[in-house]
């Protein structure tokens, strides 16, 4: 199937450090985060005063201030104030579908240009009050008269004083990600020794692609920060071997803090635009956003894990993009936790599985380990939920553009097309998927 519309090319991303909650970030409010992040892009590309045709950015964790967080991230900007934005919320999906509006937007020449954003803080998460004392505050501010205002206030209770807290769990399980993703893990075999050694090499892989200068861009210091927090380079299968399960019941408990992301804080943007915009300005291209797909599962009906989107989404994605599991020169997962990845791609490799539930003749097909994750992933960089999404964009449009050789140098490898795949789970039982290429 043949992409629709213009092309559509990544220009460049920018992030913040991500931080680990209650850390260096644990006192600034999404609006601080977003607006660093933005400020970076606009700084790095020379975007002051322009006026873009849309800022797109979400987050999972709101505070009833941040209604509009994405407009007031804009007003507090260098760009032209007349750029419009909006908010968007998919989960931990929010950064991917942020890039997609935009680039749908692009695609279909409504905007030229757009930038999505993203950013969470489980440190600073909102505390609700509880719906008896929400009540009786809205109750005591309707009456018309004081006796009435005091008469309402006279029904508050020590009960009242409990706030409503948000949790990391499904509402219609009630169990939280970690303990839906053990029970994956579980239903899959995920070994303990697979899940180590997989948050061992995002731990290595990202070291090493700060060791190259490769996050030499991040938005540093902020908040005194200067790489992702979370990042232990000594963090080997050894050691992670050492810690206890914190998901999962008995023997087969097999999920840690080490092999799971740890609650994070954090943002990042994304900068696309067509050919000709970018060209106008002299940007060079770092990637084409080609494809997306998405995809839910039933988990409270069917016997589908939570976070198995992904493994129907990218069936219609390789469908759609042409192109054979095995095609890609790198492949992108959202690591949230490492049980999640290898269930994922045992699925891919599993007959029955794929013949019975995705519908395919065969297994949908392996990935070579050496193309995943290449730079690292959510395990060691942190998983501020809506900032995942940029950030994984922004590092797989470098990644292509490095290994196509640079801008207007042909690819190292004499290949005219080098591809990457982008998969990330979200609650609710969603997943998010795309293709960019060079
Ligand atoms: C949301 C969506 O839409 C989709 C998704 O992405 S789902 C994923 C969403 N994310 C989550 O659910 C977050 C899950 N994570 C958590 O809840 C928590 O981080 C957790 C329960 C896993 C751990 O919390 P914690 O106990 O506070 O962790 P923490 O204290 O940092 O670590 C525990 C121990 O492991 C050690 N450790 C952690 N990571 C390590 C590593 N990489 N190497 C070695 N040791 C490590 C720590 O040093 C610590 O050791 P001590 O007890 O000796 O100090």
């Amino acid at each position: 199937m043949a992409t629709v519309g213009r092309r559509v090319a990544i220009v460049g991303s920018n992030r913040i450090p991500f931080a680990r909650a209650d850390g260096p970030y644990a006192t600034a409010s999404n609006q601080e985060m977003l607006s660093a992040a933005l400020a970076g892009l606009v700084e790095r590309h020379g975007l002051a005063g322009e006026l873009l045709g849309e800022f797109v950015a979400g987050a999972v964790l709101k505070h009833s201030r941040d209604f509009n967080l994405a407009r007031e991230v804009v007003l507090g900007s260098e760009l032209d104030h007349r750029t419009p934005a909006y908010d968007v919320q998919q989960a931990c999906g929010t950064g991917l579908e942020a890039v997609i509006l935009v680039a749908n937007k692009i695609a279909l020449g409504q905007i030229d240009c757009g930038v999505a954003g993203g950013v969470d803080t489980a440190s600073d998460a909102p505390l609700g009050l509880n719906d008896d004392l929400r009540r009786l505050l809205l109750k005591a501010r309707r009456a018309r008269t004081l006796p009435r205002r005091l008469g309402a206030l006279a029904g508050l209770r020590p009960r009242h004083v409990v706030p409503d807290i948000p949790r990391n769990a499904e509402p219609r399980t009630g169990l939280s990600m970690g303990e839906h993703a053990a029970r994956t893990a579980a239903e899959w075999g995920i070994s303990r020794a697979d899940q180590d050694a997989l948050a061992a090499a995002s731990h290595r892989r990202l070291a090493a692609a700060y060791e190259r200068g490769f996050l030499d861009d991040l938005v540093t210091p902020f908040r005194g920060l200067e790489r992702d927090q979370n990042l232990r380079p000594d963090s080997t299968a050894e050691k992670l071997a050492r810690l206890k399960p914190v998901f999962g019941k008995g023997e087969g408990a097999t999920m840690t803090a080490g092999n799971s992301t740890p609650l994070s804080d954090g943002a990042s943007t994304v900068l696309l635009a067509s050919e000709e915009w970018a060209a106008e300005r002299g940007l060079p291209v770092l990637a084409w956003f080609t494809h997306a797909r998405t995809a839910a599962v039933d988990f409270v009906d069917d016997p589908d894990g939570l976070l198995t989107a992904p493994v129907y989404a990218v069936p219609k994605l390789l469908e759609a993009a042409g192109a054979e599991l095995g095609d890609f020169d790198f492949y992108e997962i959202h690591e949230a936790f490492a049980s999640q990845v290898l269930a994922t791609l045992a699925a891919w490799e599993d007959e029955d599985f794929c013949t019975r539930r995705l519908g395919l003749p065969g297994p949908l097909g392996s990935i070579d380990r050496d193309r995943l994750n290449v730079a690292g992933s959510s395990l060691a960089a942190g998983h501020p939920f809506a900032a995942t999404g940029g950030r994984i964009v922004g590092t797989l449009a470098k990644l292509l553009h490095e290994k196509a050789g640079g801008n207007g140098t042909p690819a190292a490898d004499g290949t005219a097309t080098v591809r990457g795949l982008i998969s990330v789970c979200a609650a609710g039982g969603q997943g998010v998927t795309a293709v960019l290429e060079r």
